[in-house]
């Protein structure tokens, strides 16, 4: 008799004390976690911390150097990036995504046969295969799939080929498939980069309302606090554990303050313990040299050269002592945006009826003044990002003009961080790495690793450093928050507000347009 099928509430997920590292250098220590239905778990932490490889071995598609990972249903990840062959299309992401639902319709008409058949044992397998198909909700597979597209804004033409498909593109369509295929468990990699309000509340409910087990990374404060059950913290703790904290963003954010402070408090108070017990022990030792000298034959002869031995073993005991102590809060990077000009002119950028076929429409003229402010939203596909690149000179318009102030730099933070040479470490990227130090955008022992090897939130930090180094006039920020840590998100928008420089912002971070929600907008449509 085959095995009835587990419905979707029995999804778990257990990692026990996984470890992982590249090239020698540890990213994840032993950590553990359990999911089960019903749990959406978000995964936080630096940029770098390993949020990524921690999907990677939930997903098992990478090995972890030490622990294990069990799996209860069956799982569905949509990674930053989608591996695709260069005949891939649409239809086939979606032919994987839907191959289950397929495969247990056939079962049921396989088993239905069977029953007609009277074939021994048929009644047991039609039930199990009408319980699967029913889990899966089989029948509704491939319109569930083509609303999510829709609701995602994915390319629905099953025969346009991925490799012609645009970065956030080919992310959509793997969502969309992702969340149609009913699938147990749910890992998803910054779900939200790519996505327009719409496609963010259509996420939001899809997550709310999935039975199984999901586990997200995420920067998008707003998501985290809306569909998260508990926040797995990869930044470690005091006790140097990595801990998981129930609730959402919100809740996290205040008890991860009040951890931070105690753990400075009591840092602070065994150091001025430790400081005073070695002061009195110098002291004491101090004494025994100068002051205390027996004559010699005398039985306290004896004593004194034992003496400082003992001196010694109290200092070794103090030595142990302070290995034991709570270490140093690490000190966190911080960044700090740098002092830039507000730019040689009154108006530094304008553009009048500009056009790109297919790309963007016409809108409104802009114009940017010095220590300016703007907000550039729309639907995707309305032609943000080309609007950006227009206006940086990167990209020729077919109509209207485009004027530059003379002598006003323009600096772009694109989407995507592409490196021409992989190899090359930031350090060997800038003229003097000092000024790329200071920005206190990546730490020391990333500035000499090949750029190829950072994590997508490392290059983009990377990126927004080289950016700044030019001391651009007029800041033209292309979706900022992407791949960025929360961290950085909360400094860079302070940053941006307090800037001479003038900034042009296109973003559908709903945290950081309530953030910026005094600026004046521009709506493409
Ligand atoms: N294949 C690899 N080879 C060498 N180093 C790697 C590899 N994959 C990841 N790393 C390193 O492991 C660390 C963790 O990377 P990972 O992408 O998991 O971090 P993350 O927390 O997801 O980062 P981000 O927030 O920037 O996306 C980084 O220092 C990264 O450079």
């Amino acid at each position: 008799m085959r095995a009835v099928p587990q419905p979707t509430h029995h999804a778990h997920l257990r990692a026990e004390d996984l470890s992982k590292g590249f090239e020698e250098r540890p990213v994840l220590s032993r950590i553990s976690l359990t999911a089960s239905a019903g749990q959406r778990l978000g995964v936080i932490g630096e940029n770098g911390r390993g949020k990524s490889t921690l999907l990677g071995l939930l997903a098992g598609d990478l090995e972890p150097d030490a622990g294990s990972v069990t799996r209860h249903g069956s799982v569905a990840v949509a990674a930053q990036e989608l591996p695709f062959a260069d005949d891939d299309t649409v239809g086939t992401v979606l032919d994987r995504a839907t191959a289950a639902a397929r495969a247990a319709l056939s079962e049921v008409d396989g088993s239905a046969a069977a029953l007609a058949e009277a074939e021994p044992g048929a009644d047991d397998r039609y039930a199990a295969a009408l319980a699967e198909a029913e889990r899966l909700e089989a029948w509704d597979a491939e319109r569930r799939a083509d609303l999510a597209l829709a609701a995602l804004d994915a390319p629905a033409d099953r025969s346009r080929r991925l490799a012609e498909l645009s970065v956030g593109q080919r992310y959509r369509v793997r969502l969309a498939c992702v969340l149609a295929e009913r699938a147990d468990v749910l890992l998803l990699d910054e779900p939200t980069n790519h996505l327009d309000a719409t496609g963010m509340d259509y996420l939001t409910a899809r997550l709310r309302e999935h039975r199984g087990v999901v586990v997200l990374v995420s920067h998008d404060r707003v998501l985290l606090d809306e569909v998260c059950t508990a926040l797995l913290d990869l930044d470690p703790n005091a006790e140097g554990e990595v801990v998981a904290h129930g609730g959402g963003y919100s809740a996290f954010k205040a008890a991860k303050a009040a951890e931070r402070a105690r753990w400075e408090q009591r840092y602070a108070l065994e150091s001025a313990r430790d400081a005073e017990l070695r002061e009195k022990v110098a002291a004491a030792e101090a004494r025994l040299i100068t002051s205390w000298r027996p004559p010699k034959g005398a039985g306290k002869h004896k004593r004194a050269t034992r003496a400082p031995g003992r001196m010694r073993t109290v200092a070794r005991r103090l030595d142990e002592l302070t290995g034991q102590r709570v270490p140093k809060p690490p000190e966190p990077l911080r960044f700090t945006g740098p002092d830039l000009a507000a730019g040689p002119d009154e108006v530094l950028l304008g553009a009048s009826g500009v056009t790109v076929p297919g790309r963007l429409r016409p809108h409104p003229d802009l114009a940017v003044a010095a220590c300016g402010r703007l907000v550039v939203s729309g639907a995707n596909g309305t032609g943000k990002s080309t609007l950006l690149a227009v206006l940086a000179g990167r990209l020729a318009p077919a109509t209207g003009v485009v004027r530059h102030g003379a002598g006003t730099r323009i600096g772009l933070l694109a989407q995507e961080s592409d490196f021409a040479d992989p190899s090359l470490s930031p350090a060997r990227l800038v003229r003097d790495p000092e000024p790329l130090r200071a920005l206190g955008l990546l730490p020391d022992v990333d500035l000499t690793r090949p750029v190829g090897r950072l994590s997508t939130g490392q290059r983009r930090r990377l990126s927004l450093a080289l950016l700044l180094l030019g001391s651009p006039h007029v800041l033209l920020l292309d979706e900022p928050t992407n791949h960025l840590s929360i961290t950085l998100v909360d400094e860079l928008t302070e940053a941006i507000r307090v800037t001479s420089a003038a900034v042009v912002v296109a973003t559908h971070d709903r945290r950081l347009r309530r953030d910026l929600d005094s600026w004046p907008r521009l709506d493409l449509i």
